[in-house]
């Protein structure tokens, strides 16, 4: 049966403009931010896994690290909890600890290693604590308001902060052909367990692998202006004033700081893409135009 020509040369279109770049990204490793809020339906759970199948196929490194904020949220919901968020990060007592473990270590890490496997890859699940991957220490934050005297400290509980990362268990599955997939849970020099924002996991990781690129998946077009729009490439040098400006809150700020850090520590471009989009990541790596906001480095 043959395809309509029309079909037929769009196919071909697409492979000839993807050519250049997997030619230029053979070998090379590429970290993807899965966020939680960017796994949204099993169409375009399937269609991650099939992004990262393909990669695998022309010869490019994934190292996927995720998120699951939200499906976090919904466990605590069903126990009856809540929590707080400062500065983007979940305020975390040893009981929301437990379940941001059985969560992330597990429900949906383990549902990402089988829709990639289901499509043909070998995914391998692990969190920081597997071959000592992520050393943590307790993240302190600081609060400054004009009311207050010093600038305030704010314990977030186990909340935690990348100490270091040893990436010898990610080299070993990438020479075995394996797909590694991080959930953000890093250990202390104690033993004990760090909740870690995701974003920040999958900066470092991409610093020290000195990935190519750092693909940040999650639920907007990318980093949005005061009206609303794109900003297609980002000038460092206004993220102090949109910051102020509250353009940049939430969520975003994590996303922000750790792509700018890794741009500034040897990561080639940082991307914040729409994992909305089905296919966001093949659309971003191979075609001319890219999508979502850029983050370029030096
Ligand atoms: N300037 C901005 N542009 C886009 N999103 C923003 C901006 N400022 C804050 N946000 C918020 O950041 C969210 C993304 O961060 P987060 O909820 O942590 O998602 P993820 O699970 O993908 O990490 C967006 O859904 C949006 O509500
Ligand atoms: C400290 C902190 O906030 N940790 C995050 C870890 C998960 C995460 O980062 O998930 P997303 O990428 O989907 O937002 C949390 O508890 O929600």
């Amino acid at each position: 049966m043959s395809l309509p020509t029309e079909r037929a040369q769009t196919i071909a279109h697409v492979l000839i403009e993807a050519l250049p770049y997997i030619k230029r990204f053979q070998g090379k490793t590429m970290v993807i931010k899965y966020g939680g809020n960017a796994m949204v339906d099993a169409a375009l759970k399937e269609g991650f896994a099939r992004d990262m199948v393909l990669m695998k196929l022309v010869g490019i490194n994934p190292v996927i690290v995720h998120g699951g904020g939200p499906q976090i949220g919904s466990l605590l919901n069903r126990l009856g909890k809540t929590s707080e968020f400062v500065q983007g990060m979940r305020v975390t007592d040893a009981e929301t600890m437990d379940v941001v473990e059985m969560v992330l270590g597990g429900l949906v890490n383990k549902e990402i290693v089988n829709f990639i496997n289901r499509h043909g890859g070998a995914a391998v699940g692990l969190t920081g604590k597997d071959g000592d991957l992520i050393r943590a220490r307790k993240l302190l934050i600081t609060r400054d308001a004009p009311e207050l005297q010093a600038p305030e400290i704010i314990d977030l509980g186990h909340v935690g902060e990348v100490e270091s990362i040893d990436p010898a268990i990610i080299h070993m599955l990438t020479k075995g052909n394996f797909i590694p997939v991080i959930a953000p849970i890093g250990v202390g020099a104690d033993g004990h367990s760090y909740n870690i924002n995701a974003d920040l996991v999958a900066g470092k990781i991409a610093e020290v692998l000195r990935a190519e690129k750092l693909l940040l998946l999650t639920n907007t077009a990318g980093l949005l202006d005061a009206q609303g729009q794109l900003i297609p490439e980002l000038d460092v040098g206004r993220v102090q004033a949109l910051i102020d400006e509250g353009v940049i809150q939430g969520g975003m700020l994590p996303k922000i700081r750790c792509a700018i850090e890794a741009v500034q520590s040897g990561v080639k471009s940082a991307h914040i893409i729409d994992g909305r989009v089905e296919h966001a990541v093949m659309l971003d790596l191979f075609t001319d135009t890219g999508v979502g906001t850029l983050i370029r480095g030096r």
